[in-house]
């Protein structure tokens, strides 16, 4: 049986100045910061430069992120060729993972160690993981890929480059704000896992590749791909009580409600939920925004879970057309700023992350010769 202790519940496992996170208020800050003032009045390329550089930029400050981030959008030719090997029913993340991993021998000088180093790296991941992604898209299809844009946002980019066309703005708006909310969490399991890599002294590459594989999973990043799978099967509204009621019963976890963190609601799934909200107003279709709420209100009186960042986000990538299993990739392709920032904070102020477990398996257990065993 799990305990508490196996999943290393609010033990505090290292200092941070980057991310405050009060599970009992909802209350979410990047140094400072209150995430709803960043939601409402920031960008993205703004909040990444906040997470890594602990203060918001000045407007001169800003503008020279964002001419760096465009100028860094562009992937290696060798790394597209490799994406063309893969099997076209690679999932999304595995090509981002293997990606990413293969980026490491484009640096040009890996042995340069130095935070400023590290500082252009934790950048330049960031500028290219959209193109990675959007590439992929256009790959398996058969297609080849859009060559980013060079004077636009992150966020507008991203969304040409997946689509051949120039998003309205409010799709663009409600992708960046998305990418906002997803920036940074604290010690979640994908940065923890970067920051475990990055504390042997591995390269910055070799700590994103942990983060990614580590965020793909279900019950983190990969739940929002879930959440959607279920709304569309569930695909009535008139059926969204009794399916999840049914889930319940059999013990089946319901994607995108629950956190390990939160005993309220999470701040990011408040505002994520009007988006979806203002979305099935602006398409004329609030099927899945309004399914949303009932298996929300059901959760939450028959388990008493509140939704994460996960859920109403799926219902929002859906309707701004978003291919189902982009959803985590988009995820990380925003965490990639905090995994970065968690990274180059791990660097500065480096020991081995190494604890101990409690040993509970058999003690002096002879050794059988291999002929002799039964
Ligand atoms: C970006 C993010 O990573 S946000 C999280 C995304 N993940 C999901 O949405 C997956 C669904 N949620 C979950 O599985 C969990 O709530 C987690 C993994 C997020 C956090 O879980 P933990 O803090 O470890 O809680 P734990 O797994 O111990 O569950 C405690 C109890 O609540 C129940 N529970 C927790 N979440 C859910 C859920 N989503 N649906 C149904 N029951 C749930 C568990 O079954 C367990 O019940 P039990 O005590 O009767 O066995
Ligand atoms: O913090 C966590 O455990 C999960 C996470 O990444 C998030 O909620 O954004």
């Amino acid at each position: 049986m799990p305990t508490t202790t196996d999943g290393l519940e609010d033990i505090v496992a290292t200092h941070s100045r980057i991310c405050d996170l009060d599970g009992k208020l909802g209350k979410l800050t990047y140094y400072g910061v209150d995430i709803h003032d960043l939601a409402q009045n920031s960008s993205f390329e703004e909040t990444a430069y906040l997470l890594w550089n602990g203060v918001l930029p000045t407007r001169a400050q800003l503008d020279e992120l964002k001419l760096r981030l465009q100028a860094h959008r562009v992937l290696p030719e060798q790394i597209l060729e490799l994406m063309h090997l893969l099997p076209k029913t690679t999932t999304p993340m595995d090509v981002l993972r293997t990606s990413v991993s293969a980026l490491s021998a484009f640096d040009g000088n890996l042995t340069d160690t130095s935070p400023e180093a590290n500082h252009r790296r934790a950048e330049r991941l960031t500028a290219v993981m959209p193109t990675i992604v959007a590439g992929w898209e256009q790959i398996r299809h058969g297609r080849a890929p859009i060559t980013p844009l060079t004077d636009h946002d992150h966020a507008t980019n991203f969304l040409y480059m997946l689509t051949g066309k120039m998003p309205d703005s409010y799709t663009a708006h409600v992708l960046d704000v998305a990418l906002i909310l997803h920036a940074d969490h604290e010690l979640n399991a994908s940065t923890f896992a970067a920051r475990v890599t990055a504390a042997t002294l591995a390269d910055m590459y070799a700590a994103i590749v942990s983060a990614v594989g580590t965020l793909s999973g279900p019950l983190h990043g990969g739940a929002n791909e879930q959440v959607i799978r279920m709304l569309l099967r569930i695909g009535e509204l008139d059926k969204a009580e009794t399916y999840i009621k049914e889930a319940l019963a059999r013990k089946d976890r319901i994607m995108g409600f629950g956190h390990r963190v939160y005993r309220t609601e999470d701040p990011r799934a408040n505002y994520l939920r009007e988006i979806s909200r203002e979305l099935g107003k602006r398409t004329g279709d609030s099927t899945w925004f309004d399914i949303s709420e009932v298996v929300a209100r059901v959760v939450k009186e028959q388990k008493g879970l509140y939704s994460n960042v996960d859920f109403y986000s799926a219902s929002v990538y859906y309707m701004i057309g978003m291919p189902i299993d982009l959803d985590t990739p988009i995820f990380a392709c925003s965490r990639v700023s905090g995994w970065t920032a968690h990274v180059l904070e791990q660097y500065a102020h480096n020991r081995l992350i190494r604890p101990r477990a409690e040993y509970e398996g058999p003690k002096n257990t002879p050794y059988v010769a291999v002929d002799q065993r039964g």
